[in-house]
């Protein structure tokens, strides 16, 4: 239950609607009594009237017309409380998940991208869907039960007892079994529906990726083996359902059997006393029948209610789990909200990746003028994103220290570092909504003029119009398919838009050709004339007209110059320009 405490402030938060709904709970089992009663009332009339020469056909009829009435009347009520009994708790766990879904979620935004590396995406969606909802079931349905059961059984086997107290002791007698057995029941449903949503998940994961690599299936002819794999995957869930069924199958019967028990019982004892002399009316077996069947549920509840806390518990615990951790990058105690200029600062900075314990960058320095234009060139693997990541503090550095106008970058405000840079990674991500919403992505309030001119910009304006539904063409799933230059563009696009101090480009342009590159960077020139631009790439094209060109091997510096000095020293930089050169005069 400890887990479970954490959810005290949003049983807090909806306290009036909960305890209104206590007060109709126990309203609606009040009345719920009275139907019972009335016709064990009736049955005596009968009784009086079969066995009595004064009790007249007219005063019998006028008694049960009566009792007809206030059964319906007690019905009714009684059903119209049930309603409101659902509205106020069920709707009250409605808006405590919603509550709870959007605290979860709003803890991922915050936390940083080694928590991403550490949780696999599969966790995160159970946590914040299923586990949710597993919680949901304690502070609505659980409770609403616990209510119902509560008041049915203190109101219900106090008046029993105040009518019948030794024919109560023996119909009660079976329903700690009921209990008993419906629990352990519930415990093996539980295991079993386990298994069948571990499987699911499987077979959702497998489906999922077949449908994602279905080009690749298709051209590998793989399609016999991968549907092979499917049915073994599928007959496996299918035996797993069938486990489940055939316990799910033995609740009914066990209750039919239970309840039946309980009835014999009431008719048996319940005749001897009448014969005895010990209770006054035939009705009253009657009423003690029909009391065994309105408390089978609330017994068998019992069993259901701890099983749905059980698991409600297992649920919130894995949640708290996520909720309590702090993310590792936040803002400092008093941060600078200043406006960003850009004039960014390495000095000696060494980073190494948690996860994988590789050292990214060793004792990298070098400094970009607010205005000014650097190119990181390299191999692959060499360190050159890391970089741009360390700018945007997506991880903060393990040694050393980045500045940004003088100050350290830990203590600018995230925000406002955030929001003064526009970052194009490596694989443009694109939502799958239109294209136009794509772009004003970078700038929520932007104008059609401001897209246009920003897709001019990135060189895609071209291509979007030729799309039959132009900027409103919806990517995706559900969409068009863009090449990968175009989503590369699409996303520069995104990036421009937001007019930023700073601009990170990260090898955004390695799937257009050198042509449309030279015409991107020409445009990008002219209006980000006074923006710091860090652009990673693997074309000398880019780095000509740069300020400052740095290149990198292994984590290190090994050139750094601008692009005269650098074709003029022996060395990565001027190989790499004579190799393009080549190609570019074949
Ligand atoms: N998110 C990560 N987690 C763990 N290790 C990483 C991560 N990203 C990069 N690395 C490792 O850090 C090193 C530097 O990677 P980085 O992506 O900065 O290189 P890069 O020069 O940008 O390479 P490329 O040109 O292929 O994009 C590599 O050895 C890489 O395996």
């Amino acid at each position: 239950m400890k887990s479970l405490f954490y959810l005290n402030k949003y049983l807090y938060k909806y306290r009036g609607r909960l305890l209104l709904g206590v007060f109709i709970t126990i309203g609606a089992r009040i009345f719920s009594l009275f139907p019972p009663q009335l016709i064990g009332d009736s049955t005596a009339a009968i009784e009086k009237y079969l066995n009595s020469e004064t009790y007249s056909n007219a005063e019998l009829r006028e008694e049960l017309m009566i009792n007809i009435g206030l059964i319906v009347g007690a019905a009714l009520a009684s059903a119209i409380l049930t309603f409101l009994m659902r509205q106020t708790f069920i709707v009250a766990s409605r808006y405590i998940e919603f509550d709870l879904k959007n605290e979860v979620f709003q803890q991922y935004e915050n936390l940083s991208l080694n928590f991403y590396k550490k949780n696999r995406t599969g966790d995160l969606m159970n946590r914040i869907s299923d586990d949710v909802s597993k919680s949901r079931m304690y502070v609505g349905p659980a409770l609403m039960y616990s209510v119902t059961t509560l008041t049915l059984f203190v109101v219900l086997i106090s008046y029993m007892f105040i009518k019948a107290p030794t024919l109560t002791l023996y119909t009660l007698l079976p329903f700690p079994i009921l209990s008993f057995a419906i629990y352990k029941l519930s415990v093996a449903v539980n295991q079993k529906s386990n298994v069948v949503q571990e499987f699911l998940s499987k077979l959702n994961t497998f489906t999922q990726e077949a449908f994602s690599g279905i080009s690749v299936i298709k051209s590998y002819g793989m399609m016999a083996s991968v549907n092979a794999n499917f049915v073994d995957l599928s007959n496996e869930s299918k035996h797993k359902n069938i486990d489940l069924v055939k316990v799910q199958a033995l609740f009914f019967p066990l209750m039919i059997l239970l309840i039946g028990l309980s009835n014999i019982i009431v008719i048996y004892v319940g005749s001897l006393q009448y014969f005895n002399g010990e209770i006054a009316d035939v009705g009253v077996i009657v009423e003690f029948i029909i009391y065994v069947n309105m408390l089978t549920w609330p017994v068998a509840s019992v069993g259901f209610i701890t099983t749905m806390v059980q698991r409600a518990e297992a649920s919130q615990k894995r949640i708290n789990h996520f909720l309590k951790q702090k993310p590792d990058i936040s803002n400092s105690n008093n941060p600078i909200k200043k406006d960003i200029e850009g004039h960014i600062k390495f000095d000696n900075v060494s980073f190494t990746y948690e996860d994988t314990n590789i050292t990214a960058l060793k004792n990298i320095s070098f400094e970009v003028k607010s205005g000014h234009r650097l190119v990181i060139l390299g191999n692959t693997g060499s360190g050159k994103s890391t970089i741009l990541e360390l700018i945007g503090r997506l991880y903060d550095v393990s040694k050393g220290e980045i500045t940004i106008d003088g100050i350290p970058i830990e203590n600018l405000d995230l925000n406002k570092l955030r929001s003064a840079i526009g970052y194009v990674p490596q694989d443009a991500f694109l939502f799958s909504e239109s294209i136009k919403e794509n772009i004003k992505f970078g700038k929520a309030d932007a104008t059609e003029e401001e897209i246009i001119e920003a897709a001019k910009s990135a060189e895609v304006h071209d291509n979007i119009i030729n799309f039959s539904k132009g900027y409103d063409t919806v990517l995706g799933e559900r969409g068009i398919t863009l090449s990968g230059g175009q989503k590369q563009r699409v996303s520069i696009a995104r990036a421009i838009i937001k007019s930023p101090q700073i601009v990170l480009f990260d090898d955004c342009l390695s799937a257009v050709d050198t042509e449309t590159e030279e015409a991107i960077m020409h445009k990008f020139n002219t209006i980000s004339k006074n923006k710091t631009a860090i652009i990673v790439s693997h074309r000398v094209s880019s780095a000509r007209n740069a300020d400052d060109i740095i290149v990198l091997e292994k984590g290190k510096i090994i050139q750094q110059g601008n692009h005269q000095q650098l074709v003029n020293q022996e060395g990565y930089y001027k190989s790499l320009y004579e190799k393009q050169l080549k190609a570019k005069e074949n």
